[in-house]
């Protein structure tokens, strides 16, 4: 049997079993073989490495990067030329697009490399057509981009998170507040600071016991926490990527139906041929991806507000943003003056290398 088979084999028999106290270390264990058949099949077989494959792997440029991860003819690639204006070929045939084709667009100072990508079938993770290849590009982006077509949006949407799930990428999700901490003996002690509503001890009990863990402490902070959740915890290959939902060819439905689509979270309604909501796509690019503009002053000069400093949300201190302007600079820093939403005063503050700095703020350098 393949590892394929295997797998269906078993999500077979989870659909078949009815979740219970007496079944439920029973689901615990197929759930912890699902996941370890699934990493068999991410494991790179022969040299290959799990993604990647010829013309796949782009240069890495710009502050952030978007990826599009859609069925063939959503119309990603029409909205990929548009937005950055590098050509990527538009057609009505299925699978026009045959590999990553990167291009930039500035938002707000700031350079985002945007990622048009082959569509993708159900089954990619299988290795149907280029999907593997494609979700692996996916893996590596800052935000994903699933672009669906408005005529048949919720179906497809389910089969494109069913992919990236499958491949260990969670969507619009922090990771879980669970830790399991593996020890030499004393078998399993599982506490918890929050109700289990979605697991219970038996439950995760086969799961630690089909990944061979046998003595360890587990606790759950994580509200609704489920057996899928450790699972993740367990594996820890699980990458946390925000994803916006493109709603795209909203010209070829009616004003009643564009309403009911508003109502999928995270999701833009657009017209990429007609051009038609595109702003409020970008705005919501821009918002989820949360990066923190810096604007240099020099020394009796007015702040430079052309070309901030581009930083990522938790990577924003003041050393940071030395360190991206040139790998001396903060060696050489006695202190800087911060003004803006992170200082203290609107006068300016004084700070050290480890503050951490605000969108919009303002930085003068003095050196030793
Ligand atoms: N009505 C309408 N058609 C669109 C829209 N966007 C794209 N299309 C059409 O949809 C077809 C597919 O567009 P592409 O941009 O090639 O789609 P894709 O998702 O890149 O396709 P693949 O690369 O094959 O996966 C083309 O005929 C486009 O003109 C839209 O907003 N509205
Ligand atoms: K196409
Ligand atoms: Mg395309």
């Amino acid at each position: 049997m393949t590892t394929v088979q295997k797998i269906k084999e078993i999500e077979d028999e989870m659909a078949k079993t009815q979740k219970n106290k007496a079944t439920s270390y029973h689901l615990g264990l197929l759930k912890a073989k699902l996941a370890k058949l699934r990493r068999e099949l991410l494991a790179p077989t022969g040299g290959g490495g799990g993604g990647g494959g010829i013309g796949f792997d782009v240069a890495r440029t710009g502050i952030a990067s978007v990826g599009f991860v859609g069925f063939p003819s959503v119309g990603k690639s029409t909205l990929m030329s548009k937005l950055t204006g590098t050509h990527s070929e538009v057609s009505a045939i299925d699978f026009t697009t045959l590999t990553t084709v990167p291009g930039t667009l500035k938002v707000h100072g700031a350079p985002i490399q945007i990622l048009d990508l082959p569509g993708i079938i159900e089954g990619a993770n299988d290795g149907r057509g280029r999907g593997r290849q494609v979700i692996a590009v996916a893996r590596t982006c800052n935000l994903i981009f699933i672009v669906l077509d408005v005529l048949k949006p919720l179906n497809d949407k389910k089969i494109i998170e069913g992919e990236l799930e499958g491949f260990g990428i969670r969507l619009n999700k922090k990771p879980p507040a669970i830790v399991v901490r593996r020890k030499e003996k004393g078998g399993i002690s599982i506490s918890n600071t929050v109700p289990l509503t979605n697991v219970d001890h038996d439950e995760i009990k086969a799961v630690l016991s089909e990944f061979r863990i046998n003595s360890a402490d587990v606790n759950i902070r994580e509200p609704n926490a489920t057996a899928d959740d450790i699972v993740d915890v367990i594996e820890g290959n699980r990458v946390y990527i925000p994803a916006i939902y493109v709603l795209n060819k909203i010209d070829a439905i009616s004003i009643e139906e564009l309403d009911l689509l508003y109502r999928i979270p995270h999701s833009v309604p657009i017209s990429s041929k007609e051009w038609l909501n595109v702003d409020e796509l970008v705005d919501k690019m821009w918002e989820t991806l949360d990066l923190v503009r810096v604007y240099t002053k020099p020394r009796k000069l007015a702040p430079d507000y052309n070309s901030p400093v581009v930083l990522k949300r938790g990577k924003c201190t003041v050393e940071d943003f030395c360190a991206s302007i040139h790998k001396e600079i903060a060696k050489q820093l006695k202190y800087a003056i911060v003004w803006g939403a992170s200082a203290k005063h609107s006068r300016g503050q004084k700070v050290g290398l480890e503050h951490v700095l605000e969108d919009e703020d303002v930085v003068h350098i003095v050196k030793k």
